[in-house]
């Protein structure tokens, strides 16, 4: 199987910042097709990997690979083409407010067309019933002609990753879709987005902060800490005093440690780290 990410040492610093990496000796290697759930306390730098793999950060040490190529020995020009390759979908997708939906979302396949038809999509929208399908996909069909700006969080959320449905990455990353959905939403979106990777064999890398939801639909766990890899397993070897111990010092101050049992029963039934 060929590999979508090679990660050795890998090193990333955020400019300016003035405590440590935010990301430090990170070694991964993830295979096309795999999806894998990335976990961990908040800070602990899920956002900045998915923003590595996805080109937007540049690593300051180590070793890094794309589909086999280190993106950044590339020229600006052939870097650009393999951006085309992944599609990141953020916590909060930059959407145009005054844009109708399904323009926003047929934005998803600029990087195929001319410059011309991308100008003409904005006046007519160049293929509506793709959009419309992938909206559908989300529960979102009857938007498809809103306004971006008067959609709720969790729709413009949604709208954001119809996006993702659109473009023809290998690579999707997709960065805490649940924050604005509620259960049965949550459940949705991630059944959406491992059934799309999985037709396009496409490499699935979503962060959660819904530990429960990461092990029930993701076959390997990347637990993240301090920027480090705390652990990478698949999730039958995932135990409850793992979890524990990863989020330790993160819960509030009031609620005290889970016995193995109260914390399985958590896991089984729903609740949220
Ligand atoms: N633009 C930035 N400039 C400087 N430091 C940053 C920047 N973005 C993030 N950081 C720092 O990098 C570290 C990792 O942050 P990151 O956003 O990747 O964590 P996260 O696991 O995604 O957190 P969360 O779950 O809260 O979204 C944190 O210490 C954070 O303060």
């Amino acid at each position: 199987m060929p590999t979508t990410y090679q990660l050795q040492d890998l090193t990333v610093r955020h400019l300016g910042a003035q405590s440590a990496s935010a990301l430090q000796a990170i070694n991964l290697t993830i295979k096309q097709g795999e999806q894998l759930a990335l976990i961990g306390p908040s800070g602990a730098g899920k956002t900045t990997l998915l923003a590595t793999l996805s080109l937007s950060h540049r690593p300051s040490a180590g070793s890094f690979q794309a589909f086999g190529v280190d993106p950044w020995a590339l020229g600006e020009a052939a870097r650009h083409r393999l951006r085309a390759q992944l599609f990141l979908a953020p916590q909060t997708p930059p959407l145009p407010p005054r844009q109708r939906v399904v323009t926003a979302v047929l934005a998803a396949r600029l990087p195929q067309w001319s410059v011309w038809r991308a100008l003409a999509s904005l006046f007519k929208p160049a293929d509506p019933e793709a959009a419309w399908q992938a909206l559908s996909r989300f529960n979102l069909g009857d938007k498809l002609y809103s306004r971006v700006d008067r959609l709720s969080g969790g729709e413009r959320q949604r709208c954001g990753l119809a996006r993702l449905l659109l473009s023809p990455a290998q690579a999707l990353l997709v960065d805490e879709p649940l924050s604005a959905l509620d259960p049965a939403l949550s459940e949705l979106t991630l059944t959406t987005l491992r059934e799309e990777a999985k037709a396009r064999n496409a490499t699935l890398i979503c962060s959660l902060h819904q530990v429960d939801l990461a092990l029930a639909h993701f076959p390997r766990i990347v637990a993240l800490r301090d920027g480090r890899v705390e652990f990478d397993l698949p999730r039958e070897q995932v135990t409850p005093q793992m979890i524990a111990a990863l989020y330790q010092g993160e819960q509030p101050a009031a609620s005290k440690p889970l016995e193995d049992d109260a914390m399985a029963v958590k896991l089984g039934v729903g609740a949220c780290l």
